[in-house]
């Protein structure tokens, strides 16, 4: 980790601590004892993440905070309050500041407030990178080891002549979106990209939909049409869940894959298209050739270039970066504001298995924006099944249940404060405790 955090408090012995802590952990750091030196650092030094003491001689944390939104919209600040100054914190936040902690508070907390934000700052990065490299406009997000090396492997064949490619992975993995970022990274990408899904038609409706028809080949053909094999020359065509190819068209098509001519059905004259195919599934076509259900020659005609997609579950570190795409897109389709994820929530959905993989995020996305627009989403809003497993391996494998119990705890006390502006008393009977009950906790979650 690099990132360089500048530190801006007048207690000196207080930034002293915070250094040593902080530069354990392996950040860079830097400090400024008053409002007007830390303006001075951030111009000079630009650094990546600025912790900041409400109370400050002369200029105030809150003028500092100002000051800093308008000139560094992007940089992240977390407002250091002092013991009983929750309210001018929650100020903060709404003010434009990242996060909040307040004194006294344990290194550890500091430690896993600024290493979440700082993990943040580097996926927005990752995200700008790929953008700025035309991912985006194939909207393959995830910057895990698996999806970097995935995103190589399509520079390299988009750019290739190599004709054919086929994509593995369970249902949901996003073959698709892999099969349109080749497309939109290949010389090709000026033509159409076709996508059929075999599955999802009768046979001989996919034989008029990807070769074409005449009029009256078939009940219903009221006219000529043209196929997807036609729209798909000088492009490429998408054909998802092949296994479910019926066998006779299966023999059509590698003719089509061998020779490059098809015949529309009902047609005797036969046509040219040169269209790259990529062809996509999510079962073995090995097993589907052992029993006779797919043609071997069709197989070792697709398979020249082979791509495996992960499942999710592989691949947690892209949960963060899909959730956060997935969070504003949803945001900006319902008009509202978007949800936000704490780390409890996220730790579960990192758990998960997620049988049905990234479109299964995206629908959760889909569907907590609907039910909570704007809310922070607690552990208890997710849906039953992300709490089945996880309770069942935190049992076996976690020993700090204690820890995260507390920290839950602390969570929804923090989401009550926020939410009255900070006011105990109706803090309290949000959570349906007596004013005397909640004050306790407070003292016990050092809140107080
Ligand atoms: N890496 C990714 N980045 C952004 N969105 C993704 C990614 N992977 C999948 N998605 C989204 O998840 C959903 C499912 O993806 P896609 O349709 O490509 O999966 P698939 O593997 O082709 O599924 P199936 O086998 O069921 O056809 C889509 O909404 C897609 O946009």
């Amino acid at each position: 980790m690099h990132t360089d955090i500048l530190i801006v408090d007048d207690e000196k012995s207080f930034v002293r601590s915070l250094t040593f802590a902080l530069e354990e952990a392996g950040f860079t750091t830097r400090s400024a004892h008053s409002g007007e030196a830390a303006l001075t650092a951030l111009a000079d030094a630009q650094p990546g993440l600025m912790l900041l003491d409400l109370r400050l001689p002369k200029m105030s944390g809150m003028e500092v905070l100002d000051t800093a939104a308008r000139l560094y919209p992007e940089l992240p600040v977390v407002m250091v309050s002092a013991h009983g100054d929750t309210r001018a914190a929650v100020q903060a936040v709404k003010a434009g500041a990242t996060d909040y902690l307040t004194k006294p508070f344990a290194l550890d907390e500091l430690l896993h407030l600024v290493g979440a934000i700082t993990k943040r700052t580097q996926m927005r990065d990752e995200l700008a990178y790929h953008r700025s490299r035309g991912a985006s406009s194939s909207g393959l997000v995830g910057g895990s080891d698996a999806m970097e090396q995935l995103w190589q492997t399509i520079q390299r064949i988009a750019g290739s002549s190599a004709g054919r490619i086929l994509l593995l992975g369970e249902s949901g993995t996003g073959k698709a979106v892999v099969a349109r970022a080749i497309h939109d990274q290949s010389p090709r990408s000026d033509n159409a990209f076709v996508e059929i899904n075999c599955a999802a038609l009768p046979e001989q409706l996919i034989e008029a939909e990807l070769f074409g028809a005449e009029k009256g080949a078939y009940t219903g053909a009221h006219q000529k049409r043209s196929g997807l094999v036609a729209l798909a020359h000088g492009g490429t065509l998408f054909l998802d869940e092949i296994g479910e190819l019926p066998l006779p068209l299966q023999a059509k098509f590698l003719h089509f894959l061998e020779n490059g001519d098809y015949r529309p059905v009902g047609g005797s004259a036969s046509h040219t298209a040169d269209a790259r195919v990529i062809a996509a599934t999510n079962r073995s076509l090995e097993a589907e050739v052992r029993n006779g259900h797919f043609r071997e020659d069709l197989f070792f005609r697709l398979n020249v270039i082979e791509l495996s997609i992960p499942p999710l579950r592989d691949r947690g570190a892209d949960i963060e970066e899909l959730l956060q795409v997935f969070i504003e897109a949803q945001a900006r389709e319902e008009g509202c504001r978007p949800i936000t994820v704490p780390r409890e929530t996220l730790d579960l959905l990192i758990a998960y298995s997620w049988p049905g993989n990234v479109r299964e995020l995206r629908n959760l996305v889909e569907r907590l924006t609907i039910l909570y627009p704007g809310q922070r989403i607690r552990p208890s809003q997710l849906p039953t099944e992300f709490h089945q497993g996880s309770a069942a391996s935190d049992q076996a494998h976690d020993p700090s249940l204690g820890e995260r119990l507390q920290s839950t705890e602390r969570q929804l006390v923090l989401d009550a404060l926020d939410k009255t502006s900070g006011h105990k008393g109706q803090a309290a009977q949000q959570l349906g405790l007596s004013r005397h009950a909640f004050k306790r906790r407070l003292q016990r979650l050092g809140l107080a």
